[in-house]
């Protein structure tokens, strides 16, 4: 029988109820796959620290299992945290020790030595190398930048060579030259066969990185599928035109109205660029707008099919248009 190959991470119908709090997580279930960059995505208040801090051992579920590389984080504590680096939102850190010092008691935290081959000196300087803090590792946490000590926090969760994980907004409120630094490290680890789980508000970050997506909302699963599905969701695809010769600009629009499905002009805009946009749920509704446009003596140039970008897809399903996820994924 071929060897059964445990997710990375498996959850399952984990429900959280707060003492007299909200239902912060009401029955989800997911698997994440070894070597897979996820996503864990969701507005303010979506249940996604809770989450984290039930997978990471911080926090009891009301109900369900966490297992991390089929260690459930209940019943076998220790092995579960082995397999598990957790990057989180806050910096918290002893302002008396320096970088080196903090990994070194980090690792020892773990009960791992100065010559484990996992996470010995070497690989604390390998750490410390590719997350451009060399030259302070014998510097005072104290006196360190908030940019530099959110790399040390990276650095920690990584001291014990994970194969999990675990990114809780790491860019939030960080510099462009830290971005790039972490994502070049992360991307690495990842290629080198790390499972990455990341909560971002950045989701071109999300795009860009994550193979698949979870999203979450009010303590709920909303969407969970390849970051490409879901960006090319066909309800999402619009087509954008302009119209050509006489008919350019605002005169040619009530011509374009009344030449097409009364449907899908409902549902059109014009782009700053002065094109046209219509909701292209398949091909056949491209061909009918065409032959449309052509049949009332228009003509489309520019023509591109254009589909969703994550954010438009988050906020279709999270329906939350004030959210300041959203916001900032804008910005
Ligand atoms: N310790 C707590 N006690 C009571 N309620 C809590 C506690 N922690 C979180 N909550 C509530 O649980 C819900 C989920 O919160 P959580 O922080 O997990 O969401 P989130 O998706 O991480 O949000 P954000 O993006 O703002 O960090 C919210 O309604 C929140 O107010």
């Amino acid at each position: 029988m071929p060897p059964i190959s445990l997710p990375a991470l498996s959850v399952r119908d984990v429900v959280k109820q707060y003492r007299d709090g909200p239902l912060a997580l009401g029955g989800v279930s997911f698997d994440v796959k070894r070597g897979e960059f996820f996503g864990l995505l969701g507005p303010n208040g979506a249940g996604k620290t809770t989450l984290i801090s039930i997978i990471a051992g911080l926090a009891r579920a009301t109900s369900g299992n966490v297992e991390v590389m089929g260690h459930d984080v209940v019943a076998d504590p220790g092995r579960a945290r082995m397999n598990l680096g957790v990057v989180p939102q806050e910096l918290v850190f002893d302002p008396f020790f320096t970088v080196r010092e903090t990994l070194v008691f980090t690792r020892g935290y773990y009960g791992l030595g100065r010559r484990d081959p996992r996470c010995g000196d070497d690989w604390i300087d390998e750490v410390l190398h590719n997350l451009d803090l060399t030259h302070k590792a014998d510097a005072n946490m104290r006196a360190l930048s908030g940019g530099m000590k959110r790399r040390v926090l990276v650095a920690q969760a990584l001291v014990h060579r994970p194969p999990v994980i675990i990114l809780d907004e790491p860019t939030a409120g960080v510099d462009v030259e830290l971005r790039q630094t972490l994502w070049k490290f992360i991307a690495r680890l990842n290629r080198e066969g790390c499972t990455v789980i990341l909560t971002t508000h950045y989701l071109e970050e999300a795009e860009q990185y994550c193979h698949r997506v979870a999203m979450l909302k009010l303590g709920k699963l909303v969407a969970l599928d390849d970051t490409r599905t879901l960006l090319r969701t066909e309800s999402s695809a619009r087509l954008l035109f302009r119209l050509a010769g006489a008919a350019a600009g605002q005169g040619g629009i009530p011509r374009a109205a009344a030449a097409l499905p009364p449907e899908l002009f409902a549902h059109a805009e014009v782009l700053n660029d002065g094109r046209i946009a219509v909701p292209a749920p398949d091909a056949a509704t491209i061909e009918l707008v065409l032959h449309r446009l052509r049949e009332a003596g228009l003509s489309a140039d520019d023509i591109e099919l254009r589909h969703a970008d994550l954010e438009e897809v988050f906020l279709r399903l999270t329906g939350n248009g004030g959210d300041s996820s959203a916001d900032a994924a804008q910005a």
